[in-house]
């Protein structure tokens, strides 16, 4: 049977391939110095294996010229050329790579890896020009050839005039329209700006003239401009040098540079890994949090770059929520790049160096913590609640990995403690983690929730943070040793003879506590004589999974349906402080007086929790009754 080739409309598969690859119409300039480059690589390998080649890196170089007056922009190149042949085959052929070819015709391990492999780049010129003109000059070959296409409509090649080897491509720029204006691209901060930030590590210089202005000689106080060339990029890439030879001042600029953020790094992490898979990162802590940082606008991720090329400004991939803060950058020469260069083909690679990156940073994290503390806590202070977030989010998925990083306040040491150094130093006898919840250290100082376990001379930590006791709830125990909220009914603490005596009382008191549960009408569940007070006379405590931190934090969240979530309150009651007389007296003698009283304890519990207060004017009229 006849095999028939498919046809091609080369025309059309040129459109639509120009206009649907790439997302941004200034990635034509990093395509363009990217083959420039490669143009070069490849007369620097062939003088690796032919004695009468030299290659000396000075004599190499990209220069870009724009040119308002003609709407013209011009890359020039000093590498290796086309010939005539190669014109048409490289650039009459879409898809077909010459750079591709010659990787496999020549061996290529040391890591300077051509960037082409496609064959489509160059037509990204189409994006933002009518006209290309590509005049090039082989190496080995006297004679240049000029090579010129409309795009669509085909190209022609005809004998040209070039003095040196290598490659001028002239793009003549579009028209502006209403909704696009090619321009900046003539523009020399645009054109710096692009260059900047594709192909600032470019390995050969990219020069360009630029306008500066100096005083007139004649000192009047005017300006004059004058031009200048300058090589653009910085070429050698922070990450590929030794560690040895860089100083932690070479880590700030870089940061600087790159504006990873306004204030300086706390800590930088550099990587070099030969593994299966290979790459260089070069990842930062922030000192401060950024302004959004907690709110949905920001957005994580680390610069990703092939091959000293930057391929993406924010891959999320390689970067876990609990991290999001981190910053800097990531290099391989292994990543499958899809056509545009813009997403990734396969994501082995990615989730490979994603896994890396996390346990470095992990391991970074406890270092500073061991060996840094003053540093550590600043850290803590600016992320320590993402880390936290991290705890609590995906179900717990990754406590184990973020647990130990964790610091809360605690009430005995008077400043942040690790979970391990709680429980290290838990006497014997003690059950609980023990932690107490409120807006501030100071708040929960004072809080009568905490006399009991206080008094025992536990340590308890406070939770400051909205996130916090939900982290704790899904971390569940730390070392084998259950988290307790200070409010908890049920402490488990044995308190003795006191506490045979508080059931007795429960008894007999039921009566009036059963009155004062009344009086409150379903506000709480029971009223009932506290085992925790020493010498506050009144507190709220909850039985149940949802504590009052956390209904407090559930009901500040954004609820369409408003359905309210209510923690199973109990009003506690110290029955040794002069007050339990009063409400004794009163449920003998006046009922009324009773009903007043239990309002007022009931809503001094609220004010004591930072709970708001129903009808704060009734309440004020009741403390006006007492004391008139
Ligand atoms: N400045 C240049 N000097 C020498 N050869 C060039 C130059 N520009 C392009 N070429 C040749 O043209 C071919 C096609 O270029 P094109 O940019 O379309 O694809 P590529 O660079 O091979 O791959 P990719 O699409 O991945 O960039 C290149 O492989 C190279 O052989």
């Amino acid at each position: 049977m006849e095999k028939k080739q498919f046809q091609a409309e080369s025309k059309r598969l040129l459109e639509m391939m120009i206009n649907s690859i790439y997302t941004k119409k200034e990635v034509f300039l990093r395509e363009l110095i990217s083959n420039a480059s490669d143009a070069i690589d490849k007369i620097y390998y062939k003088a690796l294996t032919d004695d009468a080649l030299t290659f000396d890196k000075d004599n190499y170089y990209i220069r870009i010229i724009p040119n308002k007056d003609n709407r013209t922009l011009t890359v020039i190149d000093t590498g290796i050329g086309m010939t005539k042949e190669e014109l048409e085959s490289n650039l009459g052929t879409i898809a077909k790579s010459g750079s591709l070819a010659f990787k496999k015709e020549n061996e290529i391990k040391d890591g300077y890896d051509i960037i082409g492999q496609f064959g489509v780049g160059f037509y990204a010129a189409f994006m933002v020009a009518d006209v290309v003109t590509v005049t090039s000059r082989a190496l080995g070959s006297e004679q240049a050839f000029k090579w010129e296409s409309r795009g669509a409509d085909g190209y022609t090649i005809e004998p040209a005039e070039k003095g040196d080897v290598g490659t001028e491509i002239v793009l003549t720029l579009k028209e502006n329209t209403e909704d696009e204006s090619y321009d900046e691209f003539l523009d020399e901060w645009r054109l710096k700006e692009i260059i900047k930030k594709y192909s600032d590590f470019i390995r050969y210089p990219i020069k360009m003239e630029v306008t500066h202005s100096k005083p007139k000689d004649d000192d009047n106080g005017e300006y004059v401009d004058y031009k200048e060339e300058e090589t653009i990029n910085s070429m050698v890439p922070i990450w590929k040098k030794n560690k040895s030879e860089l100083t932690d001042e070479d880590y700030i600029n870089f940061y600087n540079e790159k504006r990873y953020g306004f204030d300086k790094p706390l800590k930088h992490i550099h990587i070099r890994v030969d593994g299966t898979v290979r790459y260089n990162a070069i990842l930062y802590i922030p000192e401060r949090a950024p302004y959004d940082f907690y709110t949905p606008d920001y957005e994580k991720g680390l610069e990703l770059y092939s091959n000293g090329v930057l391929i993406m400004n924010k891959c999320a991939d390689l970067l876990p929520d609990y991290f999001s803060f981190v910053k800097g950058m990531v290099d391989s020469e292994d990543l499958s790049l899809n056509i545009s260069r813009e997403m990734l083909q396969h994501d082995r690679q990615l989730k490979v160096i994603a896994k890396n990156i996390k346990s470095k940073i992990k391991r970074e994290l406890e270092n500073l913590l061991k060996n840094d503390r003053e540093n550590y806590e600043k850290f803590y202070e600016a992320f320590g609640r993402q880390l936290k977030f991290g705890v609590y989010s995906d179900f717990g998925a990754n406590k184990e990995v973020l647990q130990d990083l964790l610091l809360f306040y605690s009430s005995k040491e008077k400043k942040l403690v690790t979970l391990a150094e709680y429980v290290d130093r838990m006497p014997e006898g003690q059950k609980y983690i023990y932690y107490a919840t409120g807006d501030s250290i100071e708040r929960i100082d004072k809080l009568p929730q905490t006399e009991l376990v206080a008094d025992k001379g536990y340590e308890i930590l406070y939770f400051t943070d909205d996130v916090d006791e939900f982290a704790i709830k899904m971390l569940l125990k730390y070392k084998e040793k259950e988290f307790k909220s200070v409010s908890d009914s049920d402490l488990g603490i044995d308190g003795g003879e006191n506490e045979k005596e508080t059931e007795a009382e429960e008894k007999e008191y039921q009566e009036l506590f059963d009155y004062m549960a009344g009086v409150l009408d379903g506000k709480i569940k029971k009223v009932k004589a506290s085992k925790r007070l020493k010498t506050h006379p009144v507190c709220l405590s909850t039985e149940g999974e949802i504590t009052i931190e956390m209904e407090k934090v559930l009901n500040a969240m954004p609820n369409p349906n408003g359905q309210k979530v209510t923690a199973e309150k109990v009003l506690e009651i110290n029955t040794h402080h002069d007050v339990f007389k009063s409400l004794q007296d009163a449920f003998n003698i006046d009922k009324e007086k009773l009903k007043l009283y239990t309002k007022l304890l009931y809503n001094q519990a609220l004010l004591i929790e930072g709970l708001p207060i129903e009808d704060p004017v009734a309440f004020t009229n009741d403390i006006c009754k007492v004391m008139v």
